[in-house]
């Protein structure tokens, strides 16, 4: 049996390629240099697959930025704007990924979206009908040339031309039909580009293929496929797919003809019951995805060797593989120094994957010394890795209908709040975080190095707090925050003050483009030790004669941004967060605060890819979770809840459902269409849609402000519109903050001084 991987972390063990992408952006460095860094990192990760014995390697699975976006530039799918740019190609390239701004340049960035159910984000392209669908190998040339000459057994490894369809943006009157012909003919350009490079094998990624498909949407890949597949001559060509299963298509699939077909194992909960119901064809090798390329964990060698016996009885090929590529996973245990042995031995990055992949290899393939491997891992999987938390689950098992539903219902609850919090029409707020400037950064540098103790580093987050609730009463603002300066993340810092998680030092993810981040990892049963943010909510709400928020973040977001367990149903690990954040809400009510806000920022990351698995694989359990966390207050206690970063309109009603009483959320950039589906949906919740987009320094207008409210009202019960920035403001500046603000208290005035 052999082994491949579809793909490797591209960032580097030390983030060299972030560091040098951000050198290169600022003219710190020229363009060799940056490429010099990407070939290192290759050539280092090239001699980690050859230690563990990787059969076929991938080649064409790195990025400066995006394989997405690589393909589009590779395919000639360049928007007019940018061709017309005049830059070379490495910069035409990151104009599309970032923008570009010269005193002869202004061209935006394409947007950005995330990548199937993960926190990475991709380019999407633009096909505007005016460019010159043409192959281009632009960084793949050099590439295939460095395999070559390191005499690697490698695969071209890209993503696939159905994939590509699938998701660019068509604009100015195109459709799909007007990009596939030519595209196809150029992915034969393509092929016949890797044969002249002496390429033997060629690898499509095609994650599309794990979505709902329509009938059309399978007669194109056929097609496609039919027309590559008739071409390949000498060539060798394995289709990857992830992410999931590929029910709608298995048959299809599996008689074109492919060379190898890598079926995920992990999330594809129906790959197994496809195979045994409709077998596989004798000359295609099976890629195995059976271990997790999402998550840190070691693999249980047993499971994965049952499951190739299983194969193997039905006559199948099969290779071994990971169920995704490693770019989800951090790159190296190697570099947690503060970790105890016993939970490193625990955890696989993608460097240890590898070596999993080799052991696993040596086990079936009975070669000497590998009884070892096995004996090890049996020793490690013998024990159990975190003991039951009996009070916990009793907790969970004793739940009740009654303990998801909040009382009295929600038009009757908001009445009682309006009486008692006595806020105005439009009332004016902020979604928590105030700007983090360099001096709260150096106080918390300060702190964690040891420089000044801890009652300083309180005290100057304290002084912040106070000025934040100063200013906010100078803007007049109505519902304060206290500013979120002592929180550098927010699933990271409730994770430090939960039992249940650790931290990595370096387990860096790429999210987009040069940016990592560094989930922290759900190890054992989740429970609050102490109260995490009460006091700092208490002495706020002190701190004013207005009503200061509780903020926290909700339970799915915290769980959807960690690493979760494998031995936990995903449905329990939330429970559990959600038992702990409903205690902390109860505390913070009895601490006299009146409004408590509950962040579900990646409500919507986690939704399954199939519609038909909404409601009984997420939605099911997602939903009551929060109710759960705030159930147990008062009629008078006002929740609200805040979501961003993606389309809500396909889950209005879902979202009603969490039944807080007031929401606010991002919506400016997309011109407010959400507006629309909650007016469809009768949504009964109040509503704050965003009325200026923060992820920009511009300052709003007042006129702007107002538009976009009378926007809000021509759709919405003006009684329930809220008035706020569509998220939190941390990463802007002082200045522009104060000015924003203040245009958006004079809007809410002008409105009120209409409506009243
Ligand atoms: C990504 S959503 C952010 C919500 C958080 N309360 C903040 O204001 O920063
Ligand atoms: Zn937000």
């Amino acid at each position: 049996m052999l082994n491949t991987i579809i793909g490797y972390p591209r960032i580097g063990g030390k983030r060299e390629l972030k560091f040098a992408l951000e050198k290169y952006f600022k003219h710190e460095i020229p363009a060799e240099e940056l490429k010099s860094v990407a070939a290192q990192i290759r050539k280092q990760h090239y001699g980690y697959f050859a230690e563990q014995n990787i059969d076929l390697v991938p080649c064409g699975d790195f990025s400066f930025y995006d394989n997405l976006l690589d393909t589009a530039l590779q395919f000639g799918i360049i928007p007019e704007r940018y061709v017309k740019s005049g830059l070379n190609d490495l910069d035409t390239y990151f104009a599309m990924a970032r923008g570009v701004q010269t005193d002869s340049v202004d061209l935006k960035a394409l947007p950005m979206k995330k990548w199937f159910n993960t926190n990475y984000h991709y380019i999407e392209p633009e096909f505007d009908g005016k460019n010159v669908v043409k192959f281009n190998p632009v960084f793949l040339s050099g590439l295939i040339d460095e395999a070559n000459e390191l005499k690697l057994n490698y695969k071209v490894a890209q993503t696939g031309p159905f994939t590509l369809l699938k998701l660019v943006k068509y604009v100015a009157g195109t459709s799909v039909n007007d990009l596939r012909d030519a595209l196809v003919s150029e992915y034969v350009e393509f092929l016949d580009f890797c044969r002249s490079k002496n390429a033997s094998f060629v690898s499509f990624a095609e994650p599309s293929l794990v979505k709902d498909l329509t009938a059309e949407d399978k007669q194109l890949f056929v097609e496609i496929y039919r027309k590559l597949l008739s071409v390949k001559g000498n060539l060798k060509i394995g289709l990857d797919t992830y992410f999931g299963d590929i029910r709608d298509i298995y048959n299809e699939v599996t008689s074109l003809g492919f060379d190898a077909i890598s079926l995920d194992f992990r999330e594809g909960r129906k790959t197994f019951d496809l195979i045994r119901a409709n077998g596989f064809p004798k000359d295609t090798v099976l890629v195995a995805g059976l271990i997790n390329g999402k998550n840190i964990w070691r693999s249980n060698y047993d499971t994965v060797i049952k499951a190739l016996d299983e194969l193997k009885s039905l006559g199948i090929n099969c290779a071994l593989g990971c169920s995704c590529s490693l770019l989800h996973v951090p790159e190296s245990t190697e570099f947690e120094t503060k970790l105890s042995a016993k939970i490193l031995s625990y955890l696989s990055f993608a460097r240890q994957k590898l070596a999993e992949l080799n052991e696993i290899k040596a086990i079936v393939n009975g070669d000497s010394g590998a009884d070892k491997f096995l004996a090890d891992n049996r020793a490690l999987f013998s024990v159990k890795r975190v003991e039951d938390d009996a009070a916990l689950d009793a907790k969970i098992a004793s739940l009740t209908e009654a303990d998801f539903t909040r009382l009295p219902e929600r038009t009757e609850r908001l009445r009682i709040q309006h009486d008692v919090l006595g806020l105005p029409l439009f009332p004016t707020t902020t979604i928590g975080s105030f700007p983090q400037t360099a001096q709260i950064r150096a106080l918390r540098r300060d702190f964690k190095n040891g420089a000044i103790t801890r009652q300083a580093y309180e005290d100057g987050i304290a002084a912040l707090t106070v000025d934040c609730l100063r200013l906010q009463e100078e803007l007049g603002l109505d519902v304060l925050v206290h500013g979120e300066f002592e929180r550098n993340d927010m699933v990271e810092y409730f994770g430090e003050k939960l039992d249940g998680y650790i931290f990595t030092q370096n387990g860096w993810v790429q999210s987009y483009g040069s940016r990592c981040v560094k989930p922290p990892v759900i190890w054992g049963n989740v429970t609050r030790k102490e109260a995490m943010t009460v006091k700092m909510s208490a002495f706020a709400n002190s701190k004013s004669d207005k009503d200061v928020k509780g903020m926290l973040t909700g339970p799915v977001t915290i769980f959807n941004w960690s690493f979760p367990r494998e031995d936990l149903p995903v449905k329990t690990s939330i429970q559990q967060l959600a038992l702990a954040l409903r205690d902390e809400v109860l505390d913070l009510e009895k601490a006299g605060i009146r409004i408590i806000q509950i962040d579900e920022a990646a409500l919507k990351e986690k939704l399954p890819l199939r519609r038909s698995d909404w409601e009984s694989e997420y939605l099911d359990f997602a939903i009551p979770a929060f109710r759960l966390v705030h159930s147990g207050v008062k009629p008078e206690t006002q929740i609200h809840t805040h979501m961003c970063y993606s389309e809500f309109n396909e889950i209005i009603p879902w979202i009603d459902a969490m039944d807080a009483d007031v929401i606010t959320f991002e919506a400016s950039r997309s011109d407010f269409a959400v507006l629309d589906a909650l007016k469809a949906n009768n949504f009964k919740t109040e509503v704050g849609p965003g009325v200026y987009d923060i992820h920009s320094p511009r300052v709003p207008s007042v006129d702007e402000i107002v538009n976009a409210l009378k926007l809000i009202v021509s759709r919405e019960d003006y009684h329930k519109v809220w008035v706020n920035p569509d998220c939190g403001l941390k990463t802007r500046g002082n200045e522009e903050t104060k000015k924003s603000l203040q245009n958006l208290v004079e809007a809410a005035k002008i409105l009120r001084s209409q409506y009243n």
